[in-house]
């Protein structure tokens, strides 16, 4: 299933009515929870989802739909389906940073093929499908993004979690052979940064989840960049598979993995 562009900026448009409901909360004091695995749940992730879900109900009726924080009814057989995580970062939410985003993929046979990555504070808007392309929404217009070629004068430009994984981060960082830059950032904004050419790669040591990454994969890819866990294959999505994804390594060029995984196949 390919969208059209049409759908693609419906896409857009649902996210953008998410955001706007995050910023309402944003705005005022608010309330946060801790839910099970000790993330914050406030307001705005459940305003967010309930949006989200309206708009892809009205828009794509009877596409099941997979939320970090609800789900369809219904077997979960289907291999075209949205995932959704309506607030990413909400920790960074809490802490008033501004790097939390609102994210929709749309997973077609194990992969993302549609995926808009909105950062609702910023009003940074990233959007893609595969065979369309990806763009960064400015004031002018579309931009299409494309992600920095591989360079080896000038130290490797690394991102990663602010709030989680840092051990084993710096423990990979210390044995890179490589000069490298660290810079921290929260959310999916990191696989953005990487497909605007801002960052070189991005990994990921300690949970996330498949509705964490998988729009962000998409811009991502579209931007010319890859997403493997450490063995070298792509990540993959799916209603009956774990929700957890395994550690793994954005790029940009990829020629990095070649450099960073030397044996990965
Ligand atoms: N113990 C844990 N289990 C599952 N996911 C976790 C986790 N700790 C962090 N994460 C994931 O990391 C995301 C934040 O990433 P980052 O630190 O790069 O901003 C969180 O997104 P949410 O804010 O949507 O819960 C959450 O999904
Ligand atoms: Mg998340």
């Amino acid at each position: 299933m390919i969208l059209t562009i049409e759908q693609l900026h419906t896409l857009c448009t649902i996210a953008e009515a998410a955001g706007q409901q995050v910023m309402a909360v944003y705005a005022q004091d608010f309330a946060s929870w801790q839910k099970d695995d000790a993330s914050p749940l406030t307001e705005a992730d459940l305003r967010a989802d309930h949006a989200i879900r309206a708009g892809l109900e009205a828009q794509f009726p009877g596409v099941f739909v997979w939320s970090e924080e609800s789900a369809s009814t219904g077997a979960r057989t289907a291999e075209t389906f949205f995932l959704v995580d309506p607030l990413d970062g909400t920790k960074e939410f809490v802490q008033r940073s501004g790097e939390f985003t609102v994210n929709i993929a749309l997973i077609h046979q194990g992969q993302p093929v549609a995926g808009v990555v909105l950062a609702p504070a910023t009003g940074e808007l990233f959007y893609a499908a595969r065979g369309l392309g990806a763009w960064q929404r400015q004031a002018a217009g579309a931009v299409a993004l494309k992600v920095a070629q591989m360079r080896t004068e000038m130290p490797l430009r690394v991102l990663g979690s602010r709030s989680h994984g840092g051990e084993a981060l710096a423990a990979w960082l210390a044995q890179l052979p490589l000069p490298h830059d660290f810079v921290a950032a929260g959310s999916s904004l990191k696989f953005c940064r990487i497909a605007q050419g801002q960052a070189d790669i991005y990994p990921r040591f300690g949970p996330t989840s498949q509705w964490d990454t998988a729009a962000a994969q998409c811009v991502l890819e579209q931007a010319g960049g890859h997403v493997t866990d450490f063995a070298g294959q792509v990540l993959q999505y799916g209603l009956q598979r774990p929700v957890l994804n395994p550690e793994f390594l954005a790029v940009g060029d990829p020629q990095w993995l070649a450099q960073l995984l030397p044996s990965a196949k």
